[in-house]
């Protein structure tokens, strides 16, 4: 799969980052608390742990499931 531009209209499944982290579910605040819910950002396509662009980053992203570590851009091409 591949993103078009800055990612921001990217609705695919993907959910690892680059370093192969499992992405956490955006409607979670386990293990990282935010503020990119689905209920802020009701446009932004944040539904389970998918990679998306909510803040118009240079590409998808997501918050990880390692605590140490609070978000990662994906694996993800840009088209
Ligand atoms: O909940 S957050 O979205 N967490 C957060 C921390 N870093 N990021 C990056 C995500 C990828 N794009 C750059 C910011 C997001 C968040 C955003 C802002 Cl503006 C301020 C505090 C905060 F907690």
């Amino acid at each position: 799969e591949c993103y078009d531009g800055s990612g921001s209209t990217y609705r695919g499944t993907t959910s690892l980052t680059v370093t192969g982290k499992k992405c956490q579910a955006w409607s979670s605040s386990i293990p990282h608390s935010h503020e990119k819910t689905p209920a802020n950002y009701p446009n932004a396509g944040l539904e389970k742990n998918y990679c998306r662009n909510p803040d118009n980053d240079k590409g998808p992203w997501c918050f990880t499931t390692d605590p140490s570590v609070r978000w990662e851009f994906c694996n993800l091409k840009k088209c």
